[in-house]
């Protein structure tokens, strides 16, 4: 991804507000997130509902040539082990006070379109069964749960209404 320039003195620019990526969880199993070094912007919600940046080089790390590659819990994942692990809300925002692009790569780690999606088969996981968890009575696979994802969050797929006069 290229988070293009943005300059800090534009008069249109709200940086409380403004931001390069909203707030969403991923829809994988896991992503693997390559960062640059001194382009941060990544941040995750706390469990108290507040924002936390996400340092590019952690401690430990400062003097290595690349980041670290970071990775994040999606839906899936959750959705497999019923609320053990849970997906994490991120959003990107502008460096502070800086104009300076951010390039990232994210690997999005996604079952064949065939795999049908269910809770990992353990005792562990059987006994999790939370509020949040979504009770499917229909079978999913992988393929549906990407494209009704797609559809919920883009429109993807759904016929555009004819044109009228
Ligand atoms: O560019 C980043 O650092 C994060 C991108 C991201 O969250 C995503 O593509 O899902
Ligand atoms: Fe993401």
């Amino acid at each position: 991804m290229h988070y293009p320039v943005v300059e800090m003195d534009r008069p249109d620019l709200d940086t409380a507000v403004d931001i390069r990526a909203g707030a969403h969880s991923d829809y994988g199993s896991l992503t693997l997130l390559f960062q640059r070094a001194s382009q941060p912007g990544l941040e995750i919600l706390t469990p108290n509902s507040s924002w936390s940046p996400v340092s590019v080089h952690p401690p430990g790390t400062e003097h290595d040539s690349f980041p670290p590659i970071l990775v994040n819990i999606g839906d899936l994942m959750q959705f497999w082990t019923n609320g053990l692990l849970n997906s994490t809300v991120h959003r990107v925002v502008f460096p502070e006070g800086e104009s300076k692009d951010r390039y990232s790569i994210a690997y999005f780690c996604h079952p064949l379109d065939h795999i049908e999606i269910e809770a990992v088969p353990s005792d562990m996981i059987r006994d999790r069964k939370t509020e949040n968890m979504q009770q499917r009575a229909e079978k999913v696979t992988a393929e549906g749960y990407l494209k009704k994802r797609l559809a919920d969050t883009y429109g993807w797929g759904k016929q555009q209404s004819p044109a009228r006069d």
